[in-house]
């Protein structure tokens, strides 16, 4: 066998961290440690390598095929197309009455869905619970890694259940009255009268006030107020869905009195919240985001209350205020999302493709997953097919190479869920390869995140393993990572080749699954890279994942190193 062996090693203390600002200070950090192991570059024959086994047993004995663990949709995908063609933007489902038996959420699974989210605005928590339930049996039995994702309702003005009815219909000129009364819920509502959920509704309203349904939907005027109950004229007709947002507008802009005071996180929240963490979901996404404190606030309430504080918290970017202070929120954040539904009915509507650019951009540099949500596929919730307008808005957010893609009411009550999810599985493929095939390298720079001089090698070894990945034409990258810093920092980079990032922990691994381009295994790896690369080589090798002569460039995070190499 002809293939080589390069190996680029650079040694740092593993587990001391030099503070940046310091480093004019301190010697460099490779001159205060012991003489490298290895030559910095270092050509060696893979034979070599399939000789020792990754348990510390001779040659010879069998390696433990059985403790490799991947997505089965992404083990059929990498079969059937290669590693090259797997799709990178990853897709999240909102679960509703459209998808919440076994079936059909493995239908989604099978379609694609990294996520399933569930959103706390609808439904019981023992409806939420059952669908955890079932996601986390799917896993289980079916071997997904399908990831959870809590959404919470969060302090915005919502109209009340419409008593049970599935929607109702305002029509043009017709009086409605919107109520803050408490009404006998056993009882239907009187003709015409909505429910509002806000105490300070009718206070804050005004005569001649504009009332806007789900951003827009349906209009109403607001033309007389008598207690709690405000008359409203229609001027925009359409159907009012239960719990449908509302916003008030005068003199063209949004009204912020004393609705812009109400808490982010509020009393039923934090109960959610709370079941959240019981139920150890791996995500719980912020509705309403106005300032980083309340982020670092959820943050260390999670950090105290989970065993292993492994909920990644995601700022829904859908207000004014999370807009004014972009850049502290998705610092402080997890990830975020780029929230459109709510934010188009804060900020005029043409405003919105250049927010969702601006907090895609912003979320890259600070290496943070993003996800763009809502209505990418919104006639999708009663056609089979979607509009080319929605095919060039999905498009778009590939483009953007945003990390993923959501559905919302397509998933949870549309008659076409799985269609949409095809949807957007085949134009991310399509686009994905498109840039790729165009070789669009970006401009984008890539800031420094970490503030740890060991932080800035690992960001510059990733950063030039994507480079030579992409310019070496590589078929994959693999990283060995336990906490996953590694891979988001690979992702971060978008390489022209898939990810395949190892990881000790289920959760982490489930976690990844939200992550551009990251195809997440569980794995138990040791320190030693040489017997981690030979444990992966023969575990993927025996399940036709990759083969001899595929190249393929490893980093970890154990071991500051770039390795290229071809699998033995
Ligand atoms: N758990 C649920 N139970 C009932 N209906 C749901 C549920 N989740 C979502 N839906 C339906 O799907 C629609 C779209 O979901 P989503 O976009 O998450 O909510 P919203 O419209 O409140 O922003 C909702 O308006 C609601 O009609
Ligand atoms: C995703 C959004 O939030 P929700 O569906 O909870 O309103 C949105 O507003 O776009
Ligand atoms: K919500
Ligand atoms: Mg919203």
């Amino acid at each position: 066998m002809s293939v080589s062996r390069l190996h680029l090693q650079l040694f740092t203390p593993p587990h001391t961290t030099f503070h940046h600002h310091h480093t004019n200070h301190l010697p460099s950090p490779t001159l205060s440690f012991p003489p490298r192991r290895f030559p910095i570059i270092r050509a060696s024959s893979t034979s070599q390598i399939i000789a020792s086994d990754s348990n510390g047993a001779g040659p010879g004995v069998p390696p433990d095929l059985g403790s490799i663990e991947v997505d089965a949709v992404t083990e059929t995908e990498l079969k059937e197309n290669g590693f090259r063609s797997t799709r990178r933007t990853k897709l999240v489902c909102t679960v509703g009455p459209a998808t919440c038996g076994f079936e059909q959420l493995e239908a989604l699974a099978v379609g694609g869905m990294n996520v399933a989210r569930i959103n706390m605005c609808h439904g019981t928590r023992e409806w939420h619970k059952t669908v955890i339930d079932r996601v986390r049996r799917l896993n289980h039995d079916k071997g997904f890694a399908v990831a959870i994702m809590m959404d919470t309702e969060g302090s915005e003005i919502h109209m009340g259940d419409l008593a049970g009815a599935s929607s109702a219909k305002a029509e043009d000129g017709q009086i409605w009255t919107f109520s803050v009364r408490a009404f006998d819920s056993s009882l239907p509502l009187p003709q015409r009268t909505i429910n509002v959920n806000y105490e300070g509704f009718a206070e804050d309203v005004k005569v001649g006030d504009e009332l806007l349904v789900d951003g827009g939907m349906v209009r109403f005027e607001v033309i007389e107020k008598i207690g709690p109950d405000v008359k409203c004229l229609c001027t925009d007709p359409g159907l009012l869905l239960p719990r449908a947002n509302l916003t008030f507008w005068r003199n063209g802009s949004l009204v912020r009195e004393r609705n812009a005071m109400l808490p982010t996180i509020s009393s039923k929240d934090w109960l959610d919240i709370d079941f959240g963490i019981a139920e150890g979901v791996d995500f719980i996404a912020i509705s309403f985001v106005k300032s980083a404190e309340v982020i670092t606030h959820l943050k260390s309430y999670i950090a105290a209350r989970s065993r292993d504080s492994d909920i990644s918290v995601i700022a829904k970017i859908e207000s004014i205020d999370s807009l004014k202070n972009l850049e502290e929120i998705i610092q402080a954040s997890d990830g975020a999302m780029v929230a459109r539904g709510d934010l188009g009915a804060q900020i005029p509507l043409e405003q919105v493709p250049a927010a969702q650019q601006r907090i895609v951009q912003v979320c890259r540099q600070r290496n943070k997953p993003v996800i763009v949500a809502s209505q990418l596929l919104e006639s999708m919730i009663e056609y089979p097919t979607p509009t080319r307008a929605e095919v060039a808005d999905v498009s778009e957010a590939v483009r953007q190479r945003a990390d993923a893609l959501m559905l919302s009411g397509e998933s949870a009550m549309g008659q076409f869920p799985d269609k949409a999810l095809t949807v957007l599985r085949s134009v991310s493929l399509r686009i994905e390869k498109w840039w790729r095939e165009e070789k669009r390298y970006e401009a984008t720079q890539l800031p420094s995140v970490g503030s740890y001089f060991s932080e800035r090698i690992s960001e510059e070894i990733c950063n030039s393993a994507a480079k030579m990945a992409n310019h070496l034409e590589v078929d994959a990258l693999f990283v060995y990572t336990k906490t996953g810093h590694m891979a988001s920092l690979l992702s971060r980079c978008r390489p022209d080749c898939p990810i395949f990032a190892f990881t000790t922990t289920p959760s982490v691994r489930r976690r990844l699954n939200l992550q551009w381009g990251l195809i997440p295994f569980r794995l138990s790896f040791s320190d030693d890279m040489e017997s981690n690369l030979n444990k992966t080589f023969s575990l993927l090798k025996a399940r036709n994942l990759i083969k001899s002569g595929d190249l393929v460039i490893a980093v970890s995070d154990m071991f500051q190193s770039i390795q290229v190499m071809n699998v033995p």
